[in-house]
């Protein structure tokens, strides 16, 4: 689809004097995805992250003249409702948009139902619900209730009320599909949901699509079955839309945040925008809940409560410290710091303390230099992908540098098997381990989908830990009260290597073209996010790769 012109949204909701919100979310919102933002103010609040103080209505004469101020001059692709207050306002909005679109074609409009707000305030008065219905669903494209928001949109039609799962959710939707809108979408960030319970509610409804993480699935459900069963405790936020035809889900996973504050507003801001540019409602409810998600992973603190998400996060510079003298690694500081409770399961690994104390089984440290042989290949050709992704000689030659250091490793690996009585034989004959396989093509994986510098996170975590891991036995070794002296320790060789100068010398060129990279191409939050996702991705691999030498039985 080509969009010829910038699309105008119009927004129909409340003011949040604390920018989180309301009016304010949804603006920052239309703005920050390409849109023009025009708004029709219904009422003041005052408020911030702690909670509403007070509500200010305007006149609802008022909210007429301002829609018929916008429409008479701007051509509005799409109109979002928010907070409406009360039953006269709903009137007024219901009347002027009667009036600014006569006839029966009328720009798409996704209705918020704005009920309550997170922090307990009423935004819409209890017997305004059924004007909301009467006056707006009928011409809504798609109403975006919460868990909450849905149980009193029924309540009020006598229906069954509680959503405690996927089943209740759909039946919900369907009730409230039944109330004139074209779709409805019910938002579950109220309710947790396992991969097992999307499996099993998948299997017992035909026609639903499932969208994970912004991308399609897998339309063969066997396939999804099949690959997804390992996470399938995960907890998850599942989205449901009902269209007239089909009923499709939407995954992302649960993020630990207090960070939500106008989360509801940016996802039906983001719905009107996809509208706009004539998206169908699923690819729009795709993309603004990928965007929504994105603004939670990427919030920063504001305020004493409940802080919002950061509505901008797919513009904003980084805010990265800068390198200085007294911080000289403050990205790796940073994505370290992240994942600290994974990082430490790595290199704090119970295969690395017995290898420091020397009582690592011969069978274990075998089984793992094996399977580092083979993972070494999978290395090498990642560094080679980074040298065809990279626009500099240095930067290519500090590549092809490394796969010149792995294929001296790799002569290491093969005295170490010479030592511990494995031939050049049977070690080319090793099958190689599925932790190896997993770690090797995720690897390949990020440098095949993702720029530069997404590639060297995922390169990076092994070079450094691995150089963590050298420094500090050797530390241990010359400690008064030593787990065992170097020379006694059948695997010194191994801690010498990777304490020793040339692999410590790599360490140090690694951190300094991770910082490099990073102060290049400062990072948004989101990308940020997205580079710390897969450092934290390869912390796990190399966690499982020590599990998989222990596991050994
Ligand atoms: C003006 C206005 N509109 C909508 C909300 C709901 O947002 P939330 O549920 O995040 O409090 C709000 N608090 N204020």
């Amino acid at each position: 689809m080509s969009v010829d012109r910038v699309r105008a949204v119009m927004t129909i909701a409340g003011s949040d004097s604390g920018g989180g919100a309301g009016i304010q979310a949804d603006l920052k919102t239309i703005a920050a995805l390409g849109c023009f933002g025009t708004s029709a103010i219904t009422s003041l609040t005052a408020q911030n992250t702690l909670g509403v103080q007070d509500i200010y209505p305007c006149p609802p004469s008022f909210v007429e003249t301002q829609i018929a101020s916008i429409t008479c001059d701007i051509d509005v692709d799409a109109i979002k409702t928010g907070m409406l207050y009360d039953g006269d306002t709903i009137q007024a909005v219901a009347r002027a948009l009667k009036a600014a679109f006569p006839g029966p074609r009328r720009p798409p409009m996704v209705c918020d139902p704005v009920c309550v707000s997170t922090s307990g305030h009423t935004l819409l008065r209890p017997n305004a619900i059924d004007t909301l219905v009467d006056e707006l669903f009928p011409h809504a494209t798609l109403v975006t209730p919460n868990k909450p928001e849905a149980e009193l949109l029924l309540s009020t039609r006598q229906c069954e009320t509680e959503i405690r799962s996927l089943k209740t959710m759909l039946s919900a939707a369907e009730q409230i599909l039944k109330m004139g809108p074209t779709a409805v979408l019910i938002k579950g960030g109220h309710l947790t949901t396992t991969m097992s319970e999307v499996e099993d509610f998948v299997k017992h409804h035909a026609a639903v699509e499932l969208f994970k993480d912004g991308g399609v699935l897998s339309s063969n459900m066997e396939m999804l079955l099949k690959r997804r069963s390992t996470e399938s405790a995960q907890e998850l936020v599942v989205d449901l839309l009902l269209t007239s035809e089909k009923t499709y889900i939407f995954i992302s996973p649960r993020i630990e945040s207090s960070s939500t504050h106008g989360t509801g507003c940016t996802l039906s801001s983001a719905i009107a925008c996809g509208l706009s540019q004539g998206l169908t409602v699923q690819n729009a409810v795709r993309l603004a809940v990928n965007y929504t998600h994105g603004g939670i992973t990427a919030a920063y603190p504001i305020g004493k409560g409940h802080g919002p998400l950061n509505h901008l996060h797919n513009l904003q510079p980084s805010c990265l410290p800068r390198r200085s003298n007294t911080d000289p690694y403050p990205f790796t500081r940073l994505l370290v710091e992240a994942t600290t409770d994974t990082w430490k399961a790595y290199v704090e690994h119970d295969f690395v303390v017995q290898l420091g104390k020397g009582t690592l089984a011969k069978e274990r440290f075998v089984h793992f230099i094996k399977q580092d042989y083979y993972y070494l290949k999978y290395y090498a050709r990642a560094y080679g992908l980074l040298a065809s992704k990279s626009s500099s000689f240095d930067a290519m030659d500090s590549a092809a540098q490394t796969i010149l250091n792995v294929t001296r490793e790799i002569n290491t690996h093969r005295t170490f098997c010479a030592l511990f009585g494995v031939s050049a034989e049977e070690l080319e004959a090793t099958p190689e381990s599925t932790a190896t396989t997993a770690y090797g093509c995720y690897l390949i994986e990020t440098g095949m989908q993702g720029n530069r510098t997404k590639l060297l996170m995922a390169l990076l975590a092994c070079l450094l830990g691995y150089g963590e891991v050298g420094l500090w036995l050797k530390k241990q070794a010359t400690l008064p009260d030593t787990w065992v002296r170097l020379e006694e320790n059948p695997y010194a060789r191994w801690i010498e290597d990777y304490s020793g100068e040339v692999y410590q010398n790599a360490v140090q060129a690694g951190l300094d073209v991770i910082e490099d990279a990073a102060a290049e191409d400062p990072p948004t939050p989101a990308r940020f996010a997205e580079w710390r996702s897969v450092w934290r991705k390869c912390t796990q691999l190399e966690k499982a790769f020590w599990d998989m030498a222990m596991d050994l039985s």
